[in-house]
């Protein structure tokens, strides 16, 4: 069965006030819907895909990074698809796209939950029962294409760069540890696991604590693009009033396309001149 962005997101996960529209939300698992006081109103119309000139006044940039800037998304899919097939189940995009991008503990809620095996096997057990595949496959993560070109390009172009990640720390040191270069470009990095990450995405906290650590004056939203690849993290940045682009995995259905700014098939197919950040200026990848 596959899933439309309304029907994806687990229970009522969090209630919460962005700075700049004052739009509330709710997540549910057959309903999602942005409530403003009076009403409720589509993801859309709280808030709207931006416009050209809006597109040029960004500023700061915020990177996911499982399945954005490292390509660890795959460890996850394989480790959930070994657990379910002792349950004689398989694992499908559908359900991957509502684990996506969230904090450990909200993700496997929805994995025993969904695939109806929580009486065998706890949120808990499942987290455990996970960890020492993951751990060793955590060790071999590698970038994701244009990762490095990005993150390098924007850094000597001197545009303020961070990281927001669902991960904890403890999982974020294994999957970076090949890659110090490029994360210690990063201005700050906010994990899943920090105190001002009360809930996962797609509440907007991880990304509004990201936009607070930069330096200097408080940076407005507007002016702040979220890189992502999770349905959940895509409304995570669109629920923090910021602009959003999606680097899309073909396996997930097209429809969670429609909430992000923009959407590519690789970090190699951004142009940083289309939101009026520097340009390239080499052809390397
Ligand atoms: O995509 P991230 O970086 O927020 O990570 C979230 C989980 O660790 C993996 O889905
Ligand atoms: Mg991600």
């Amino acid at each position: 069965m596959i899933l439309k962005p309304n029907q994806i997101f687990g229970l009522i996960i969090c209630a919460t006030q962005t700075p700049t529209s004052r739009v509330r939300f709710l997540s549910t698992t057959t309903n999602l819907r942005f409530q403003s006081r009076s009403a409720s109103v589509s993801a859309k119309m709280a808030n709207p895909a931006v416009g050209d000139l809006e597109k040029k006044l960004i500023t700061h940039v915020i990177f996911d990074m499982d399945g954005l800037l490292l390509d660890t998304e795959k460890f996850y899919t394989e480790v959930q698809e070994i657990i379910l097939s002792r349950f004689n189940k398989t694992f499908d995009w559908s359900l991957k796209a509502k684990m996506m991008g969230k904090k450990a503990i909200e993700a496997a809620r929805v994995f025993v939950e969904e695939t109806g095996i929580s009486d065998s096997l706890t949120a808990e057990d499942f987290l455990v029962e996970r960890e020492s595949m993951l751990q060793e496959m955590f060790l071999t993560s590698e970038l994701m294409p244009g990762a490095s070109r990005l993150v390098k390009h924007l850094h000597a172009s001197g545009v303020p760069i961070c990281v927001a990640t669902g991960t904890h720390k403890r999982h974020f040191a294994l999957k970076t540890q090949r890659h110090g270069e490029i994360f210690s470009l990063m201005h700050h990095i906010v994990m899943g696991d920090d105190p001002e990450v009360k809930q996962g995405k797609p509440s907007p906290d991880i990304f509004l604590a990201a936009a607070r650590r930069f330096e200097g004056e408080p940076v407005h939203p507007s002016k702040v693009l979220v890189f992502e690849d999770a349905p959940s993290g895509v409304l995570a940045a669109k629920n923090a009033g910021m602009s959003v682009v999606m680097v899309l995995d073909p396996r997930l259905d097209s429809s969670f396309h429609e909430t992000a700014d923009k959407v590519v098939s690789s970090l190699l197919d951004f142009d940083p001149a289309e939101w009026g950040l520097p340009p390239f200026t080499d052809t390397t990848t």
